[in-house]
């Protein structure tokens, strides 16, 4: 029987049982036991820790950067202290491999590290005016309370990666983790009360999106909301921020393309292939959501990619020889049956995989396959609809013009990869290809000073980096006339 852990909610440094009396059953995937309850907080919890977040912010702001960043550097090492805790409670809430929530932990606390490298590097701005004796001063200033509200695939990096910039650019926060996937989100407010961090700066509320997500994004006192997750759950916050001008930063959902072309280095492409498509159960939103192989290649690369595919060992995630776990709930499993039934419907091919693996292990939990289909054509479902999961269309093309067509024939832009040696095809990708990250030849995976910026139906703002960091900051400018 799994260990049950209650967790309350975080406000202004005090853990409080939500005066709704309600909780919410934390489901581990491999096995559908419950392994924790969190509160289902209540709209005046919402107000509360927005509050607490708000008065917070005034002392925040006036400490130098410097030294909120001491306070958040040292929330980053007390993360790098807690990693196998944190790492196994990943595990029983998400499903992800152990090695992966461990990755996830290390990355929770290099985005808080990286972010706090910004603090001496706020920098404004002082132009000379037209007008005699005077100087236009533009400066960098804190945004107040920044809302963030993150999805269930990496709880806990998605969380960090937030928490970092806003804190260290002086912002205070209030944290709406996914219900799917709160526990270790939930940690970070131990270990905010353990290095000294003052009340009111992290806040961290569970409850539904619906509810509790949409109180803290249409109240005035948010001047900031950053979520990650869905694209029509971003719309919609998108929608209820505009009431107050509210100013959001989204990061949604893609189906990345995975281009081969026909001079590729083919065992490079088929090993990338393979991870950019399987990872973390193929839930990663820069995943291979869709495979093209030039044709010339294409019976070569299929025989070497199916043979890993099939090689690909699914069971517990505790397990270092494990190479995927399951999906993280029913209803995620239910719509990669869905999509599998529709692919094959609309005449598509399933080379290996396509539903639950068999075995007494799989009979509890939401295991499904790796599957990869083919006979695959560009109008099908599966060629635009997001899986994150792992199912893997894979097509053939002749021509660049064809397969960038193909490529930018979506409604997303996030991530596309592309494996070719010629230079003239590289940077006619770089022109061409309608995504805010594309990977040549290598596959998915962000760095923290890059920038992670969806086009279209992807997102807005984008996050990482100096550019990322500058979604925290507002600007003032400051007329300054002298006497002569
Ligand atoms: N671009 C990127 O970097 C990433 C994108 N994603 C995308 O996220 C999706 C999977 O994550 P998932 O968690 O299911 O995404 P969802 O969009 O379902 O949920 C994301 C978050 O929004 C909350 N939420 C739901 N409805 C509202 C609302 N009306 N107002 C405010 N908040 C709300 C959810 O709370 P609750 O769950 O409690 O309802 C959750 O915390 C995929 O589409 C994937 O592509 C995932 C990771 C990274
Ligand atoms: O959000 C995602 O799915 C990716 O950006 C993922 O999140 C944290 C990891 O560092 C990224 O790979």
């Amino acid at each position: 029987m799994a260990e049950i852990k209650d967790y309350q909610l975080f406000i202004n440094g005090e853990w409080r049982t939500s005066t709704s009396g309600e909780t919410i059953d934390i489901i581990c995937p491999s096995t559908g036991e419950v392994v924790g309850k969190v509160q289902n907080g209540t709209a005046e919890e919402a107000l509360e820790a927005l509050e607490a977040a708000d008065k917070a912010q005034k002392e925040w702001r006036k400490l130098p950067a410097r030294t909120r960043a001491e306070y958040l550097y040292k929330l980053a090492e007390e993360i790098k202290a807690n990693a196998e805790y944190l790492a196994k409670l990943l595990v029983k809430e998400q499903g992800k491999l152990l090695k992966v929530a461990k990755g996830e932990v290390a990355v929770t606390a290099s985005f808080i590290e990286y972010a706090c490298e910004g603090a001496r590097r706020i920098e404004g701005d002082i132009i000379p005016s037209d007008n005699p004796n005077e100087q236009i001063w533009i400066q960098k200033i804190p945004r107040g309370v920044v809302v963030a509200i993150t999805a269930w695939n990496f709880p806990l990096a998605l969380a960090g990666r937030k928490l970092g910039p806003a804190l260290v650019a002086g912002n205070t926060i209030v944290i709406k983790p996914t219900s799917e996937t709160p526990l270790a989100t939930l940690e970070l407010g131990y270990l905010a009360n353990k290095v000294g961090i003052p009340p009111g700066v992290i806040n961290i509320l569970t409850g539904p999106g619906k509810a509790m997500g949409n109180v803290l994004v249409e109240s005035p006192i948010t001047k900031m909301v950053t979520m990650t997750g869905s694209t029509p759950v971003g719309q919609q916050i998108a929608r209820t921020a505009a009431q107050n001008l509210t100013h959001v930063q989204l990061e949604l959902g893609g189906k990345a393309p995975f281009i081969v072309f026909a001079d590729a280095d083919i065992d490079a492409a088929v090993d990338s292939a393979l991870h950019s498509r399987f990872d973390n159960c193929g839930q990663v939103c820069t995943c291979n959501e869709r495979m093209y192989v030039h044709e010339a290649i294409y019976d070569v690369f299929m025989e070497k990619f199916i043979a890993k595919v099939k090689a690909l060992k699914v069971g517990d995630p505790m397990l270092e020889d494990t190479d995927m776990g399951p999906k993280v709930n029913a209803s995620e499993l239910k719509n990669m049956e869905r999509l599998v039934a529709v692919s094959v419907k609309e005449g598509a091919k399933i080379a290996t995989g396509g539903k639950k693996p068999e075995g007494t292990q799989f009979e509890n939990g939401f295991w499904f396959e790796p599957t990869v289909l083919t006979n695959v054509t560009q109008d099908m479902t599966i060629v635009h609809e997001e899986s994150f999961g792992p199912i893997l269309p894979v097509l053939k093309f002749q021509t660049f013009d064809e397969v960038i067509g193909y490529a930018n024939d979506c409604d997303y832009g996030l991530a596309a990869m592309v494996f070719t040696n010629d230079m003239n095809i590289i940077m006619k990708c770089n022109d061409e290809l309608e995504y805010g990250e594309v990977y040549v030849n290598r596959g998915h995976g962000e760095q923290h000073q890059g920038f992670h910026n969806g086009y279209k139906l992807s997102g807005s703002g984008g996050e990482d980096g100096k550019y990322g960091f500058e979604q925290y900051l507002e600007k003032k400018t400051f007329y300054l006339k002298h006497k002569n």
